[in-house]
């Protein structure tokens, strides 16, 4: 077996030392390339003059269809920001002033607008935090998916419904006609963000970048939601860049995990291997604290994708 087919299924995954985000080779069947990503921003601190800050730092990431990368690190490190980038967005203020996204073998950064409206949706979706800001109040939860994945998709209303419905059973969605004629005040938290991935892979994207999706749910529900999305994300297909801060949320659903710290990848590898064999210092901080935690919660057995 190549070197390059051996770290496809993890068997080789390269020494600590070596995993320097750099070194990974480039895989086939690429979906998502990026390479060098920088982004700044116009700071305006009180009574100082405005300044230039680095939000991200060069930053190079690749993803494979089908396949689920999580993005670690702390609070401000910049993982949303990239995960926006990989969409073509940059916040208010947020400038891509460097490097190169590459999905499905173009640069979406020198698209144009037009060319990223037809990405998006299409092509990649966002999942967020806060799944009520993504639904109108006022519509019924099977319209608005069904609208997203016609204006998205292909296909009749009524092939789109078939599929929406499909989703919703795959998502856990119990008795799934019943939530979709609900509005989105009428149903659970977790409910919501299970609708909203449905809503992301009813059109049938390439990309979903899930921006800490289960962060606001409490620990049960999100143990159950994060279950429903790994199982639809193997079951679809689809290739998602999975957001979090939570080492122990990304070791359930992800292949591969790349750490993020102060806007720059500090290291890169197979699940397993990081979160046994973590070669930064850093990231041994982060299964340590995960450890911990879980210990204080006097678990029975460790979480899915633990090692110890
Ligand atoms: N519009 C903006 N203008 C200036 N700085 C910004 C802007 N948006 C984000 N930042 C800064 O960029 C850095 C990265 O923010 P980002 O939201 O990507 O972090 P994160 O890792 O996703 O954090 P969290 O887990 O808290 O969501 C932070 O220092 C943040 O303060």
């Amino acid at each position: 077996m190549s070197k390059e087919l051996a770290l496809l299924d993890g068997r080789d995954d390269p020494k600590p030392s070596e995993r320097a985000p750099g070194n990974w080779p480039e895989k086939p069947d690429m979906l998502l390339n990026i390479r060098n990503l920088r982004i700044e921003a116009t700071v305006y601190p009180p009574r100082e003059s405005p300044r230039n800050m680095i939000l991200v730092h060069d930053v190079s990431l690749t993803l494979e269809r089908g396949k689920v990368l999580g993005l670690i690190g702390e609070s401000g490190a910049g993982k949303s920001t990239i995960g926006l980038a990989s969409m073509g967005y940059g916040r208010g203020g947020v400038r891509i002033t460097g490097g190169e996204v590459v999905l499905n073998d173009r640069d979406i950064l020198t698209g144009g607008a037009s060319g990223m409206r037809r990405l998006r949706g299409r092509e990649v979706c966002y999942v967020a935090q806060s799944a009520a800001a993504a639904f109108n109040p006022a519509y019924r939860l099977m319209d608005q998916v069904i609208e997203a994945a016609l204006l998205h998709g292909t296909g009749t209303r009524a092939e789109a419904k078939i599929r929406a419905v499909e989703l919703f059973k795959k998502l856990n969605l119990p008795d799934p006609e019943n939530i979709g004629r609900r509005f989105p005040h009428q149903v659970s938290g977790g409910q919501l963000q299970r609708v909203m991935t449905a809503m992301a892979l009813c059109s049938s994207p390439d990309l979903i970048v899930f921006d800490e999706p289960t962060t606001a749910l409490d620990v049960t529900t999100q143990i159950d939601v994060l279950a429903a999305i790994r199982d639809a994300i193997r079951d679809t297909g689809v290739a998602a860049l999975y957001i979090t801060h939570d080492l122990a949320v990304v070791a359930q659903v992800a292949n591969e995990i790349a750490v993020l710290r102060h806007g720059k990848l500090i290291e890169r590898g197979v699940t397993q291997q990081i979160i046994n064999n973590p070669g930064e210092q850093y990231t041994r901080a982060l299964v340590s604290v995960r450890r911990i935690a879980h210990e204080q919660r006097d678990c029975d057995s460790p979480p899915v994708g633990y090692q110890y």
